[in-house]
């Protein structure tokens, strides 16, 4: 399990597309490597907009999107289309402007006819993960994992107290009760997102900085599910200064601030 690496930004907006920038970049370094890269996307206003700036930074042109694949850490549990799922919104910021074999964007399946629940979600996005998996995994090698984090600091849609946490063996899992609306969600379990080459929690602003304290000191998974997001090679928090300002006394966060 890699140690943690954080560094700070000044705030959001170069937070994001430093986040942006370090990300193509990773894609590249990767499409050195190997003949497929597999990138698992967040939600939320972070993560969103960290994909914006991808669409605006013409190093975008570098990447070969052939042969990128994009998955999603969580979904929302909502109708195909719906503007509140985190794949319309990743559509709207960027993925439209990308040329992105269909079949490479593996999104979550939506609320429909057919998949009535979190679980048949999960279970769906589960036998997806697994076709791309090498022989005896249950998911892909991500070469980057993304992560938002709320002010709870959950991590996907892995809120604290929920019994998701504890989900071991299988790569999804059907949320219910999300404490952040739409209550219904689908979510990798820890089991994936540690089977990723590198994670990275992206996090701004002030109301954040309790969880980043409380992750970064290892507080307990079920207080701070934050604290369990873990890459094989490297775990990278990327922050912006207010969120790396810990209001709790005496907490510190080893930040490299990085301008
Ligand atoms: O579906 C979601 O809502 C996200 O995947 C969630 O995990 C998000 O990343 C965090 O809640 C941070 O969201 P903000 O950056 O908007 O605070």
């Amino acid at each position: 399990m890699s140690a943690r690496q954080v560094v700070v930004h000044p705030d959001a907006s170069v937070l994001a597309r430093a986040t942006a920038a370090r990300l193509l970049t990773a894609i590249l370094d990767a499409q050195s490597l190997r003949d497929q890269v597999h990138v698992v996307l967040t939600g939320g206003t972070v993560g969103i907009r960290t994909l914006a700036e991808v669409a605006d930074d013409p190093v975008r042109e570098a990447v070969d999107w052939s042969c990128v694949h994009l998955w999603w850490g969580d979904e929302r549990f909502l109708a195909d289309g719906d503007p509140d799922r985190n794949e319309t919104q990743a559509r709207d910021a960027l993925l439209d402007e990308l040329p992105l074999p269909p079949q490479n964007v593996h999104a979550v399946p939506a609320l429909d006819d057919e998949v009535t629940t979190p679980e048949a979600a999960a279970a769906l996005y589960a036998d997806e993960l697994a076709r791309h998996a090498a022989p005896g995994a249950s998911v892909p090698t991500f070469d980057v994992l993304l992560l938002g984090m709320g002010p709870d600091a959950h991590v996907a849609s892995l809120f604290p107290g929920h019994p998701a946490l504890d989900v071991e063996g299988v790569a999804t899992v059907g949320v219910h009760g999300s404490p952040k609306p739409p209550p219904l969600r689908v979510s990798l379990t820890f089991d994936a997102i540690r089977a990723a080459r590198e994670v990275w929690v992206v996090a701004a602003g002030a109301e954040k900085a309790d969880a980043v304290a409380a992750a970064l000191a290892d507080a307990p998974v079920h207080e701070a599910p934050a604290a369990g997001a873990r890459g094989v090679q490297r775990t990278l928090w990327l922050i912006d200064a207010a969120a790396a300002r810990t209001a709790a006394a005496g907490s510190t966060v080893p930040a490299r601030d990085v301008r």
